[in-house]
């Protein structure tokens, strides 16, 4: 067997530099454009790929991570998980993907603690394994005809059937592996990746004999590449001794966020993730070389602490930003270059050398948390001077961003459009949505969000501490992608961000409408954050910048505010032993955040991107008055887990992931499943989550049909 190479990482983004790749598929989707068309596109996305991590003299080349949407959704048709309803579509791939007219889509979620979610394979009792190696072979064809040798990177098959939900049918998918094995020993190829980022989260004992068991007999297949487990997002704990006492010849490690435990395989080769792939920074070589001599091993490889997709291309694609924070800065293109130099610096093998532990700094000041009064103090200071009727109906926040208003956006940014002129189209599109709300009769109005891009990015472009780049985007799922602020510097506010919306919107009508803004959490979860301070306290830095805001609002006569913490969820830690300790601090900043408003002030909070059940005694614990979280999409799945729940709580009652519009009655019946288990003086209308990306025409009949079910249903009460 070849010995494994010296540098490798074990991947790179896919979705192109300049975003290729989301147009090509977006103009495939719209029929603008050929699957010979998109074909093109990916094969020059891929040879870039595979000619700049040469160019920059990377020792292992991957391939097969590529896709044209999702590894997993690729892994699941390399095994034949394609379900029947999608065969006759006229592309499963994407009908999967993406649904049909008629076909829903397989559902999609969160991969591990990144932003990125992937398509959960669905296998059932109809599902039949069968091996379909065409991509990974095309992509070492392909890659050889340019002249260079690759190793195929697949998901491995225990994170495959755990993801699946299928860790019962292990023994049937193994089978597709061995013969992949054998597909690719024929084609030539060295050594093969298998994905295991399922093996740092916590296993139980029986999933842990699969692992041992899956590995076994995988090391005892005949002809076969090298094997090379892959785990990432953490220390893969006590994974890592049972890979070891199997046959595979090499095991990655994440050195970086599972910090640096004793490594000890004698006789394997450890592929030592030293460069971080979650963030944008440079690479520290001193700890750096401190953890590669820190591994025993038969061989130590460089490479990345995971793969390279959740970073942007290339920092030089960013003349705007500052050349101090430049300096710091590391994307895709500088982490391989990283990766190759620390591979060319002789590191001591063998001595257990010492990692200088991270700066320990002392928490900003404690404010003081407490401030409210208890909740049903506050419950009855509101209602007297907010008035409002049982179940009141309300939105999220967001409504439709108009063409026009991106439009006029981008003219600011290139110039051609006054900042003056632009804040009176910002101000035309309130107008509309407030008329539009009171047209509507819903009780708790909302500005629309029109002068934001994003929930995160708008608050990081007018706060201290952040960067925005103009090209740093990063995969989200299929062709979406998001563009993370950096947060590099001391988070502060240096004036009032939302206020004059917000009074502009109150100003134009007699109901109340509430103030907007994102919460700490969520603002650090959608960033690239500094890891020069531990997260919590960055985190209540951009919490005690809410709190000015929060206050600022209520000084402007806001009446409600609301602090959105969709991500809460996101940052909750893999392994179960550090995830109250998150909660404890992730409670206590967003409650640093808001418990400056007076009692009289309703707190509003929101929740999405489900799961939320898993949490729901942290978000009991951010004691907002109200809490909205999305619930239709799941089908009610949270009702059955609100019960405890002390406060005000909207549990949503209109998917608006879908461009239908749900009727009167199918409102009524979902609000009547939350009627059942909640006291009606606690329980709110609204949609799941914001209604950004619907347009007006949906918007408006489904919101009639909210606001018709909640009087029906008041009416009995
Ligand atoms: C992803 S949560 C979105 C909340 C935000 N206020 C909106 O309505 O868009
Ligand atoms: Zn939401």
């Amino acid at each position: 067997m070849s010995p494994f190479p010296t540098s490798t990482v074990l991947g790179y983004p896919r979705i192109g530099p300049r975003r290729e790749l989301k147009r090509a598929l977006e103009s495939y989707w719209d029929g603008r454009a050929t699957r010979d068309e998109l074909d093109r596109v990916g094969a020059q996305l891929r040879e870039r790929t595979w000619r700049g991590l040469a160019g920059l003299g990377l020792e292992g080349l991957p391939s097969n991570t590529f896709s044209m949407y999702d590894q997993v959704l690729d892994t699941a048709v390399l095994l034949g998980a394609v379900p029947a309803r999608y065969r006759a579509a006229d592309d499963p791939y994407f009908a999967m993907a993406r649904g049909t007219e008629g076909l829903a889509p397989l559902r999609m979620t969160k991969w591990f603690d990144t932003n990125y979610h992937y398509i959960v394979p669905e296998v059932g009792p109809d599902t039949v394994f069968k091996l379909d190696p065409g991509k990974p072979l095309s992509e070492v064809r392909e890659a050889r005809a340019l002249g260079y040798e690759t190793r195929p990177v697949v998901v491995g098959p225990v994170t495959f059937v755990l993801l699946a939900s299928a860790l019962d049918r292990l023994d049937e998918v193994l089978g597709c592996y061995e013969e992949l094995l054998s597909a690719l020993a024929a084609e030539g190829v060295a050594w093969v990746q298998l994905d295991e980022p399922a093996l740092v989260a916590d296993r139980t004992p029986e999933e842990l004999a699969a692992v041992r068991a899956a590995y076994e007999r995988l090391g005892a297949a005949g002809a076969r590449p090298g094997l090379f487990v892959a785990t990432y997002f953490g220390d893969a704990g006590e994974a890592l001794p049972v890979l070891a006492g199997t046959p595979v010849e090499a095991i990655g490690v994440d050195l970086v966020r599972g910090g640096v435990p004793e490594i000890d395989l004698p006789g394997k080769t450890v592929v030592a993730g030293v460069v971080s792939g979650r963030d944008v920074w440079r690479t520290s070589p001193e700890r750096a070389l401190a953890a590669l001599a820190a591994v025993r091993a038969g061989r130590v490889t460089v490479s990345t602490s995971c793969s390279l997709l959740h970073v942007p291309y290339d920092v030089a694609a960013e003349p705007g930003l500052d050349p101090a924070l430049k300096e710091r800065l590391a994307f895709a293109e500088q982490k391989v270059a990283e990766v190759v130099a620390l591979s060319q610096t002789a590191f001591p093998p063998s001595t257990a050398a010492l990692v200088p532990p991270g700066p320990s700094v002392a928490l900003p000041a404690p404010v003081a948390a407490e401030g409210r009064g208890p909740y049903a103090e506050r419950a009855a200071a509101q209602a007297e001077h907010l008035r409002l009727p049982p179940l009141p109906t309300t939105t999220i926040g967001s409504f439709p961003q108009t063409g026009e208003l991106r439009a006029a956006r981008a003219a600011v940014a290139a110039g051609t459009l006054s900042r003056d002129d632009y804040e009176r189209r910002v101000e035309a599109e309130i107008e509309r949505v407030i008329r539009l709300q009171e047209r509507l009769g819903l009780d708790v109005l909302v500005h629309g969000e029109p002068e934001r891009n994003d929930m995160v990015q708008y608050f990081a472009e007018h706060l201290d501490g952040f960067a925005v780049t103009a090209n740093g985007w990063v995969q989200s799922y299929g062709s979406r992608c998001t563009r993370p602020p950096i947060l590099h510097g001391d988070v502060g506010r240096p004036s009032p961000i939302t206020v004059r919306w917000a009074t502009y919107a109150q100003s134009l009508t007699d109901k109340p409408v509430k103030g907007m803004l994102t919460g700490p959490v969520t603002i650090v979860a959608w960033s690239f954050v500094r890891d020069d301070l531990p997260l919590r306290d960055v985190v209540f830095q951009v919490a005690d910048a809410v709190r000015e805001e929060v206050s600022d609002l209520e000084a402007a006569g806001v009446q409600i505010i609301q602090v959105d913490e969709p991500a809460l969820r996101e940052l909750l830690p893999l392994r179960r032993a550090a995830q109250a300790d998150y909660l404890e601090w992730a409670v206590a900043a967003y409650r640093r955040a808001t418990s400056g408003a007076s009692d009289r002030t309703q707190i509003h909070t929101h929740l999405c991107y489900s799961d939320a059940d898993q949490i729901l005694a942290a978000i009991d614990g951010l004691d907002a008055d109200v809490t909205t979280i999305e619930s239709a999409r799941s089908g009610g799945r949270i009702l059955g887990a609100v019960e405890a729940f002390g406060r005000g709580l909207g549990a949503g009652v209109y998917d608006i992931h879908s461009p239908r519009v749900p009727s009167a009655e199918e409102v009524e019946e979902l609000l009547r499943r939350t009627l059942a288990v909640l006291p009606a003086e606690r329980v709110w209308v609204n949609p799941d989550c914001g209604l950004k990306t619907r347009t007006y025409e949906q918007v408006e009949a489904s919101l009639a049909n909210v606001v018709a079910a909640a009087r029906d249903v008041r009416a009995g009460l």
